[in-house]
């Protein structure tokens, strides 16, 4: 990476600004899944252990400017805490006198967290004026929020124009891996894509024909390309409006000698719900009135099989409502090959990486990236706004 990261950079004694990504799921105001905290132990360990003065700023869901108070970090921090095994001071703010003093009474070695910064409307605007009130908290930023590296926010961009600005250890974590997996491949390298919507990944599918060798196709999507080829989809997901693009990238794959695989057979159902009824179907084969709800066994066979020949595999999107279990045994077998290849195996976050943890597959991938839209943003091939803005080595 040609950025400088914070093991560059001089910490003891200095007040550091540390952006993360704790925008983590939270159920009754539990949190369900708290991987997001952990991956920033070893950056937040490494300023503690280097006699920094640590405050940690980052977002939670998305308030618009105002305070929501199920969106307090509060929880976040409590589990900071444990994890870290020594307190985490917590703010009631993120910018004013408060937090300031709150700052001038940090101690090497110690940790504050600030509220949440999406509670200020200059956040999200990039309002300069925002981010020099963070900037006047320290003396170096930090981003490592990877998860929110595709925002140019006041806390994630406007900040680093104030003030030294580096990266944290999982920023360079996961530029590393996705970058050295998308810019000088292993062979066979396939990409899969799933999930609900055409329009979110159409940049990516398009980068994945140019790049890949094999662009598996999964999930929701799938219906726009057999629509596109004339198959009766019944009441499946279609976006109308990408027929045409839907063919150009089945032309474009072949004209480019890559194989770009549709689902051969899928099930079908008559409603979206666990108990409904079920089929399983050709793809010429989809009743009027049912849905395509999840591949079925010869497409699972099929990418199965892709997935285990391939050196390297980047999966993005599920490929059916993993969510419900009758329709989950697609994504199931595409976790479970990519758990079994011998290839190197990155997840793009989102939904895919929430359902290789549901299959308890998590620990048998190389690579979970925890920035869902950000590794989305980085495989298109577009620049992240987070990483732009930091100091070059
Ligand atoms: N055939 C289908 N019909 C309807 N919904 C589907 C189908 N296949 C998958 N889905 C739904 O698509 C959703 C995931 O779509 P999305 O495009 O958001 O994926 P993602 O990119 O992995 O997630 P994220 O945006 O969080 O990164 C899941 O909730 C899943 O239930
Ligand atoms: O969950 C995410 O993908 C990141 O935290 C970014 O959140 P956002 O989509 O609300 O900006």
């Amino acid at each position: 990476m040609n950025k400088k990261s914070v093991r560059n950079v001089e910490v003891a004694g200095k007040r550091v600004f540390v952006r993360v990504d704790f925008n983590v799921p939270m159920e009754n105001g539990a949190i369900t899944d708290d991987t997001r905290i952990r991956e920033t132990l070893p950056t937040i360990k490494y300023l503690i252990e280097n006699g920094a003065k640590v405050i940690l700023a980052s977002h939670m869901g998305r308030p618009k400017g105002q305070v929501v108070e199920e969106l307090r970090l509060t929880k976040a921090g409590e589990r900071l805490s444990e994890l870290l095994g020594k307190p985490v001071a917590k703010a009631d703010e993120a910018i004013g006198e408060a937090v300031k003093a709150q700052v001038a009474d940090l101690k090497e070695g110690e940790v504050l967290l600030l509220e949440n910064v999406r509670f200020y409307e200059g956040e999200e605007k990039n309002d300069p004026e925002l981010a020099k009130a963070f900037a006047e908290l320290a003396d170096l930023f930090v981003n490592d929020a990877f998860g929110a590296a595709h925002r140019a926010h006041a806390s994630t961009e406007g900040i680093a124009h104030f003030l030294p600005a580096v990266s944290g250890l999982l920023m360079e974590k996961e530029l590393d891996v996705l970058g050295k997996a998308l810019l000088n491949p292993e062979r066979p390298f396939t990409a899969i894509v799933g999930g609900s919507k055409v329009k979110d990944k159409i940049d990516v599918i398009n980068k994945m024909i140019e790049i890949a060798d094999n662009v598996i196709i999964g999930g929701g999507l799938s219906y726009t390309f057999f629509k596109a080829q004339g198959y009766e989809i019944g009441k499946s997901l279609c976006d109308n409006s990408k027929l045409d693009l839907a063919l150009e990238f089945i032309n474009k794959a072949k004209e480019q000698g890559k194989q770009f695989l549709l689902p051969v057979d899928i099930v079908v159902t008559d409603d979206f719900s666990a108990d409904a009824n079920t089929r399983i179907v050709d793809v010429d084969g989809i009743p009027a009135d049912w849905e395509g709800i999840d591949i079925g066994p010869k497409t699972r066979e099929l990418y199965a099989d892709v997935i285990k020949n391939s050196k390297l595999v980047v999966w993005n999107g599920p490929m059916g409502v993993f969510e419900i279990e009758p329709f989950s045994h697609g994504t199931l077998a595409v976790a479970q090959a990519c758990a079994e290849t011998e290839g190197y195996t990155v997840i793009g976050g989102g939904d895919s990486a929430a359902a290789a943890e549901k299959f308890h597959l998590a620990d048998k991938m190389n690579h979970i990236s925890t920035g869902g839209g950000a590794s989305l943003e980085f495989m298109e091939g577009k620049a992240l706004p987070g990483v732009v803005a930091l100091n070059d080595k």
